[in-house]
């Protein structure tokens, strides 16, 4: 990971674009109790903030996601580059952008690698973190940067979940929202596919219950199985059959005892590829907390039912998004969600076969859409 310049009070400077940096935003009471003293949020941004304030953009990443969105200076590839930079659809020759590390994760924001004032990594002692606080905290950075009101906020997935908590806790803040694959309450299927994956970390013989920074090993098995389950929900049957079908991995046999090792389908290769790659980037603990605080998300909560949450966006204009072939956060739950603001707008669709991840490979498929309604100006 690139080096971190840490700073109380963020300065917006010149040629950083794309550049972690990290800033201390105060204590936090977590929203289910929980407390911290000092909570510090990685953030990245690209291009320039005008005198007036007004052409910032906050963009939200999903649950392995990280602050760096786009290559800028860094030189290294952003989950969305092509859709943020330079004459991509979130201009960055026009638009100021921020995203932000989540709190609870691992890459640069205080998690539960995190050392706590002693020295001593917080594991199990990390408190649970919800969607709002993920929103207020970063509200506190935006403050400090200067950021008033938004000219967007903008998120997919767990990013999508992010950004419409931010505006229905902001609402005078944002004056765009765009929620892509995603929806205002996790779903029970939601929560049950994302059950089996926080036991497959738990129930890791190395999880010493969060505590095993101080371990030999680290529940990477359990990470592993955890991703495996979450990636074929990313992906869709379609996808899947007609990218492997039943080919075996090559030089390999996928027969065998019961007892003795025999080789994989293309797709077990590929699976355990997907596996290994997260356990190699990724916290366990914190892939739990976030999976934990999705499965907490709801946007009513805190108000007096969801049509009473969403009516606070009557001044926002809203742009809902889904991927034609989503079979973790459905079409119909953007129908749903479209259906139940104030403003009543259409779903507007990527049409792709690969599923939930459309949302990150086929982003640009919304550039007409999302340069008429929201960044005309
Ligand atoms: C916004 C966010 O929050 S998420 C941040 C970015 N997200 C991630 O990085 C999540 C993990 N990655 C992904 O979900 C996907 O890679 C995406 C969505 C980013 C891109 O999807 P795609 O381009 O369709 O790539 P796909 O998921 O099919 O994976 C390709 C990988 O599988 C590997 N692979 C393909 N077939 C096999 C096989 N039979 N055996 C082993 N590996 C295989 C490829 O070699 C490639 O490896 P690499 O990623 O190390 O280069
Ligand atoms: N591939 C994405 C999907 C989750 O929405 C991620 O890992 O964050």
């Amino acid at each position: 990971m690139a080096s971190i310049a840490t700073t109380a009070t963020p300065q917006l400077a010149e040629g950083q674009h794309g550049m972690m940096r990290r800033s201390a935003v105060g204590e936090h009471h977590f929203e289910f109790g929980g407390y911290l003293p000092e909570v510090e949020l990685a953030y990245e941004t690209w291009g320039t903030l005008d005198a007036a304030g007004t052409n910032a953009v906050l963009v939200m990443h999903a649950l392995t996601g990280d602050a760096h969105v786009a290559q800028g200076d860094a030189h290294t590839a952003g989950w969305w580059d092509g859709f943020v930079g330079p004459g991509a659809t979130i201009d960055t020759n026009k638009y100021f952008v921020l995203a932000v590390n989540m709190v609870g994760g691992c890459n640069g924001s205080t998690g539960p690698s995190s050392l706590d004032e002693h020295g001593v990594p917080y594991g199990s002692r990390f408190p649970f973190v919800t969607i709002k606080d993920s929103v207020r905290l970063e509200a506190r950075l935006a403050k400090q940067l200067g950021i008033s009101t938004w000219h967007a906020v903008i998120g997919g997935s767990m990013g999508g979940a992010r950004a419409l908590e931010y505006a229905v806790e902001f609402p005078e803040q944002v004056k765009n929202l765009v929620v892509m694959a995603s929806c205002a309450q996790a779903t029970a299927e939601q929560i049950a596919f994302a059950q089996v994956q926080t036991q497959a970390i738990r129930l890791d013989p190395h999880f010493h219950g969060g505590d095993y920074y101080t371990q030999d090993a680290r529940p990477d098995a359990g990470l592993g199985l955890a991703r495996r389950l979450a990636h074929i929900t990313y992906r869709s049957e379609a996808e899947l059959e007609t990218r492997f079908g039943r080919k075996p991995q090559p030089g390999e046999q996928p027969t065998g005892q019961l007892d003795g090792p025999r080789g994989r389908y293309q797709v077990e290769s590929y699976l355990d590829h997907q596996a290994t790659k997260l356990a190699n980037r990724f916290d366990a603990n914190s892939y739990l907390l976030l999976t934990e605080a999705l499965m907490s998300h709801d946007v009513a909560r805190g108000h007096e039912s969801l049509s009473a949450a969403l009516a606070r966006l009557q001044q926002v204009n809203v742009v809902v998004a889904a991927v034609s072939s989503d079979r973790l956060y459905f079409p119909e739950q953007s129908e749903k969600l479209a259906a139940s603001l104030p403003t009543k707008s259409p779903v507007h669709y990527i049409d792709s076969p690969i599923g939930h991840d459309g949302f990150l490979t086929d982003a640009s498929q919304l550039d007409s859409v999302l340069r008429t309604l929201v960044f005309s100006h």
